[in-house]
């Protein structure tokens, strides 16, 4: 299909594309892969960087390395006996630097792509072999993650171009809520229309909300004259779903009255069919509140036969022809796991190994894949990108997962908060990519349902799975323990079962809380528990194995999601994340621990992924140092002779930014990506990450660690205005360090103008507190971002925090002065200089 959805404004302009990136990525022989095995197709081509740009970033990067050690050498020769404690101090946080940059660094010298070739799956696989998939979506909050997004990203998947009778889609709701329930009821009559509709016209995407918010729309499907009609027609059922699904908790809560009207006792929350909903109540109830209810699991549209069903012919009451549609539906499912008061449910790691379980009863798709609520399927093709890893005779058995980048719609146009995060998206992961697979991010990954189990990769496994023994580590049910074998046979598809009292019991069996009592669940086996990062340890996990990952991108986007852009909500994300990986180190997924089979650099770049919140520390000290600048008569210096200090410092720091323009280079982002990356890391380091090595060493001492706090999806419903939440200030400590460090650097400068005036602007003094202040500036530089984050609504205008940023500097200068100089009587303005 030569579709191309034309992404949405995109400010940053152009990026390249597999097609159009030659001048930098080159085809490469792929001949250490074990497995390979003639005769059977080759599904995808591997691509390395040009040897005219991987030398000299090679090259560079060995520079850098001796720059720094040349840089230690001459400072340990030049030791400062005046200020011995400030010098050890800093000789301490450089060694860090250097330790840190080169864990960063080394993983990347070998970056990879690897482009799926979908036609060669088509042609060789054709749709008869496709293998099943199971696909996971999670949500827990009706409100925080608004119902509009989970019911599209749902559509979307049903919609999906994959054989319909070879996936099934399940909803896990942590929360219980019968809104989700309701929703998941309309969902699956909807998509009646919806999910035709698609099919016929080639629709793209197909999550109705981004499909109808598109501007251009170029028409790709063959019944051109039906479109217009078929288009407002469905356009207009679909306003009447919204309207439906937005007001369904009202629906709910009326109904509800209605039914609880003059029983004094508990007010249940009704079912449409008048019986009480075994979840969450809206008033909380014993049995019926958010941590506490009954396991539920409906199967809300049944697995399809596996001919095609025609629909009808277009009517009065039925005005699109569907005449020549495939009308089936994929099945759906609705999971609620059962919720205890006194078991820990283990938030999104629980909620997937639940429904792992559950969909092993029901269609045990040998792959399986999972996505956040907020995200959907934006290239309908994507299912079947990752087969082409996964089957391919290269290694594809011994492939565990695929991960796809994110990708994120509704973030401002600038980016301030670098939530495309591209540096870490399409440089970071390539990298690994060329080791061996990137790290699992949570969301957009297919899996081999084998390895989520625990199992070995073929590499390592002498024999087929055994089972026997594994009780004790996967759990007392004998259905689920039958189950596996068939999980394990890739080319399998989804069998239909009849769901029966028995079936119905085995399922809540697997849903209960106490299921994995005294098993390996959220260990050795599933999503990894006790810890704020699922996603990094379950991929490690899988990794430790010698299980490898493949990185899949594709354009149009495969998937697409939303993210923070409310500063505080952004940086509290950022806290979960680093407080997890820092938790990551204190546990048994640390990577210095693993087993051989972890490749050297892979466990480099877990060790540093689990680690990199360290040297912040060091960063904010430093951020901090202008303090004593400020307070002291007398001028400290980390290091003499201080001129040739900051030229050591000044090259090994732009070595440092050289080296990334190459990365930019062959990652293919832009600079602007490029730059909010690094203003987002000095935000982050000067607030975030040292927050969470506080919370770390706090979690040593008394055992409690940072817990999952739910990111709360943008939602313009409030005040109507695109980007609200860039302009909303929500005041929390977290805010606070960095803010002193943009105080203390502002009032550095202002003190070192005023130092200059004071001591004659062509001293020594002077001249090394002009280049005292390169730093101060290039702080505040990189704090811009934040800066306009604390400013609300003035941030609108950053004239005016360029102003007070003026006025701020020179009365710190004024007062410098007038303080140096009481004393003395003149003027710093008539003072003669030179
Ligand atoms: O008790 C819970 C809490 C969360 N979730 C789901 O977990 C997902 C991720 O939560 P979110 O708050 O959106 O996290 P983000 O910070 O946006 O997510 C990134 O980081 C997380 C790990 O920290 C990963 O789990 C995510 O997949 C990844 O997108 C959402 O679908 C939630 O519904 C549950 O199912 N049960
Ligand atoms: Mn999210």
């Amino acid at each position: 299909m030569a579709l191309r959805v034309e992404a949405d404004a995109d400010p940053k302009g152009r990026r390249a594309t597999d097609t159009d990136a030659d001048d930098v990525w080159v085809a490469a022989e792929e001949g250490d892969m074990s497995g390979a095995s003639a005769g059977r197709p080759l599904l995808f081509r591997t691509m390395k960087v040009k040897g005219s740009i991987l030398h000299p970033y090679r090259f560079l990067i060995l520079v850098r390395l001796v720059a720094i050690v040349a840089f230690f050498a001459w400072r340990v020769e030049h030791r400062n006996h005046d200020g011995m404690w400030l010098w050890a101090t800093s000789m301490v946080a450089d060694a860090w630097f250097g330790f840190s940059w080169l864990l960063n660094q080394l993983p990347k010298l070998n970056p990879t792509k690897r482009v799926p070739d979908l036609a060669a799956l088509a042609d060789r696989h054709d749709d008869a072999i496709l293998p099943g998939i199971d696909v996971f979506v999670t949500t827990v909050d009706p409100v925080d993650e608004p119902v509009l997004y989970t019911v599209n990203t749902i559509l979307s998947i049903l919609a999906a171009d994959y054989p319909v009778d070879k996936y099934a889609c399940y909803l896990s709701d942590d929360g219980g809520t019968l809104v989700h329930y309701e929703a998941m009821l309309q969902v699956a009559s909807f998509a009646a229309l919806w999910v035709p509709f698609c099919r016929k016209h080639c629709i793209e995407p197909r999550s109705p909300e981004n499909y109808f918010g598109m501007k251009t729309r170029p028409y790709v499907g063959g019944m051109a004259g039906e479109f217009m009609s078929d288009h407002r027609r469905v356009r207009r059922e679909y306003g009447e779903f919204k309207v439906r699904i937005e007001s369904l908790s009202t629906t709910i809560r009326r109904r509800s009255d209605a039914y609880n009207k003059g029983d004094d006792g508990v007010h249940a929350t009704w079912m449409a069919d008048g019986t009480p909903w075994p979840g969450t109540w809206i008033e909380q109830a014993d049995n019926h509140g958010r941590g506490q209810h009954a396991g539920i699991v409906e199967v809300m549209l049944d697995h399809p036969s596996c001919k095609p069903q025609l629909g009808f012919s277009a009517s009065t009451d039925n005005p699109i022809d569907l005449s020549n549609v495939d009308t089936r539906l994929p099945m759906l499912v609705y999971i609620s796991r059962e919720k205890r008061s006194g078991y820990d449910n283990q938030k999104k790691a629980g909620a997937m190994n639940a429904m792992l379980r559950v969909s092993a009863l029901l269609s045990n798709a040998p792959f399986v894949i999972n996505f956040d609520c907020d995200h959907y399927i934006n290239n309908s093709r994507a299912l079947r990108a990752p087969m082409c890893f996964m089957l391919d005779p290269r290694d594809g058995q011994n492939t565990a997962f695929v991960q796809f980048p994110q990708r994120f719609d509704d973030v401002d146009p600038t980016d301030r908060y670098s939530n495309h995060n591209r540096v870490f998206f399409d440089g970071t992961m390539l990298s690994l990519n060329g080791l061996q697979g990137p790290t699992y991010l949570g969301t957009g990954t297919m899996f081999r349902r084998v390895a989520l189990y625990g199992m070995e990769p073929p590499r390592y496994r002498a024999e087929d799975i055994k089972l026997v023994g594994k009780a004790v580590e996967l759990g007392n049910s004998t259905p689920f323990l039958n189950s596996i074998p068939d999980g394990a046979i890739q080319e399998r598809s989804i069998t239909p079962v009849l769901v029966d009292d028995e079936l119905n019991n085995d399922l809540a069996t697997l849903m209960a809380c106490g299921y994995e009592d005294g098993s390996s669940w959220g260990r050795d086996v599933g999503w990894v528990y006790n810890i704020a990062t699922e996603d990094v340890v379950t991929g490690f996990r899988i990794h430790r194995q010698g299980w490898r990952s493949m990185y899949c991108s594709m354009e149009p986007a495969a998937f697409r999601g939303t993210a923070p852009i409310n500063l505080t909500e952004r940086l509290y994300q950022v806290l979960r994340w680093s407080g997890g990986s820092l938790e990551a180190f204190f546990s048994h997924s640390n990577a210095l621990i693993a087993s051989r089979r972890l490749h050297l650099l892979q466990r480099i770049a877990y060790l540093n992924m689990s680690i990199y919140p360290i040297a912040t520390m060091f960063i904010l000290a430093y951020s901090f140092f202008p303090v004593m600048w400020l307070f002291s008569e007398q001028s400290y210096y980390i290091q003499r002779p201080f001129g040739t200090f900051i030229m050591y410092l000044v090259a090994v720091i732009a070595m440092m930014h050289v080296i990334g323009m190459f990365e930019v280079k062959w990652s293919g982002i832009t600079l602007l990506d490029w730059w909010r990356n690094e203003q987002f890391y000095m935000i982050a380091a000067t607030g975030v990450y040292p927050t969470a090595v506080l919370y770390m060493a706090l979690k040593l001492v008394r055992g409690k660690g940072i817990h999952f706090r739910l990111t709360s999806k943008q939602t313009e419903a409030c005040s109507g205005e695109k980007f609200a939440d860039l302009y909303a200030v929500r005041w929390v400590p977290l805010l606070i360090p960095t803010v002193a460090v943009l105080v203390v650097n502002v009032a550095a400068v202002g003190a070192a103008i005023g130092k200059a005036a004071t001591w004659g602007f062509f001293t020594d003094q002077a001249w090394h507190a002009v280049l005292g202040m390169v730093f101060n500036v290039g702080t505040l530089v990189l704090l811009y971002p934040f800066a306009l984050g604390i400013m609300g609504q003035w941030g609108k205008r950053p004239g005016i925090l360029l102003v007070m940023l003026v006025m701020a500097i020179a009365t710190v200068g004024l007062l410098y002065v007038a303080l140096q100089q009481d004393g003395h009587s003149m003027s710093f303005l008539t003072r003669p200089s030179g």
